[in-house]
């Protein structure tokens, strides 16, 4: 009987990697070793679901959240803002095209295919994953991933039931079990993660630099900086120097042409120190000054306006926002929990984005200075492109401040004292056990 499910499994599997890549895999598509292990899904004070191991054999707790993405759970997996989480996606098939390598840069050595080096989320949640994976990127299964990385993996479970029972109570704990014990009613094992600053485990140590060639140069606070924002930057020509969380900017801002702040994982308002910084940034800096996701929320929070936790967050690549100045719509990249409370900015503050599905706040700007953030991913990876323009803006922003503030990046690059320091060209993480 076991046999025979797992001849139908393969079949299906199959049939789905070869639509999916829209032609016939060059190589022979390489299988997933067959699984063995079995683990549970328990939500607490919820329903618990029993399926199948794929990963790390480690029992883990998070918040449970869901996404409805379709492709990129390489770089949805090593996005800081899912750090702790327990990730459940409602594609049925997830790894049919393997994983990348982590080692690959690209010209600005960026990482290529991951959004940071490692796993962030704790756990993961498959329907079924994939016992065949081809992709000419492709070095390893989504499960050997999971598992060299120490990541739990549960598949062979209902996540439309999953997910029903989420978007009914709302975002909740659970735990991922390996092995056939599990205490169901053991509540001390499941652990928030919400309650603990989770931006001090994804920020950079130390400063580093991106040095891209442009005549511009931005600071970027690191929440949990994803490594396609970087690369946005670049590409438009904007050096930047990524600082900690906790770097306190705002003594050395007016040395940049523009101030950037990163998205993260968390609750904002466990930020105090970086809401500070960004605080006395919004009285004492006159340069443009952009926010993604995290980065919106921190800046809403040093303005003055409050933030909510939304039911169950926007986890998805096709979420439709309005410019409620233009008129326009986009479809969004989205990964968040909070959001902002629109009704609380204050009156130098306007809402720019809505979200066309829930009516909340999707992005803001100042009536009369160049600041703007968006509680969308422009930088979206994976995609839609609609809302990268604001990059470009932004660069415009830039060189508006730029033409009258000429001598900035002459000065940084005369040698001061600070960037003397900034010599590293990564990432120094803090080691998370
Ligand atoms: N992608 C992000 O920056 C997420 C922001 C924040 N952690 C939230 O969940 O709302």
């Amino acid at each position: 009987m076991l046999r025979l499910l797992q001849q139908l499994l393969h079949k299906r599997t199959f049939a789905t990697v070869v639509s999916a890549n829209g032609s016939l895999p060059g190589a022979p598509p390489k299988f997933h070793p067959v699984l063995t292990d079995r683990a549970t899904f328990t939500i607490r004070n919820g329903p618990i679901f029993h399926g199948h191991s794929f990963g790390a054999k480690r029992n883990v707790s998070g918040e449970a959240v869901f996404t409805t993405s379709l492709v990129g759970y390489p770089e949805s997996m090593t996005d800081p803002s899912y750090q702790g989480q327990l990730l459940v996606f409602t594609q049925p098939l997830i790894g049919n095209y393997g994983v990348p390598s982590s080692s690959a840069r690209d010209e600005f050595n960026l990482l290529k295919f991951f959004e940071s080096p490692n796993i962030q989320c704790s756990g993961i949640v498959v329907a079924d994953s994939a016992l065949r994976y081809s992709h000419w990127t492709a070095v390893e299964s989504l499960g050997e991933w999971c598992t060299r990385e120490g990541i739990a993996a549960v598949s062979g479970v209902d996540t439309r039931a999953i997910v029903t029972y989420l978007r009914e109570q709302g975002s909740s704990l659970a735990k991922i079990n390996i092995g056939d014990e599990y205490d169901a009613d053991d509540d001390a094992a499941f652990i928030d993660s919400d309650q603990v600053n989770l931006v001090s485990r994804v920020s950079t140590l130390q400063p580093f630099h991106i040095d891209c060639g442009g005549d511009t140069h931005v600071a970027v606070i690191d929440c949990g900086v994803k490594e396609n924002i970087l690369r946005c930057l670049a590409r438009r020509g904007i050096n930047s120097t990524v600082f900690p969380f906790d770097y306190p900017i705002h003594q050395i801002a007016h040395f940049f042409d523009g101030i950037f702040i990163s998205n993260g994982p968390g609750d904002p308002t466990h930020c105090t120190k970086t809401i500070e910084t960004l605080r006395c940034l919004l009285q004492s800096y006159e340069g443009p000054i952009m926010g993604i996701c995290l980065g919106h929320q921190l800046l809403a929070l040093a303005a003055g306006a409050k933030t909510i936790k939304l039911k169950y967050g926007n986890r998805a690549h096709n979420i439709g926002v309005k410019n409620l100045v233009s008129g326009e719509c986009y479809i969004t990249s989205q990964n968040h929990g909070y959001a902002v409370d629109a009704n609380t900015l204050p009156p130098d503050w306007k809402p720019l984005f809505i979200n066309l599905n829930d009516g909340s706040n999707e992005g803001m700007f100042h009536t009369t200075r160049a600041i703007m953030s968006t509680q969308f991913h422009p930088e979206a990876k994976g995609g839609p492109q609609d809302s990268a323009p604001l990059f470009d803006a932004y660069l415009e922003d830039i060189r508006k401040y730029k033409s009258l503030n000429p001598q900035k990046y002459t000065m940084l690059m005369a040698g001061n004292s600070f960037l003397a320091d900034v010599k590293a060209r990564e990432r120094v993480f803090a080691q998370v056990s």
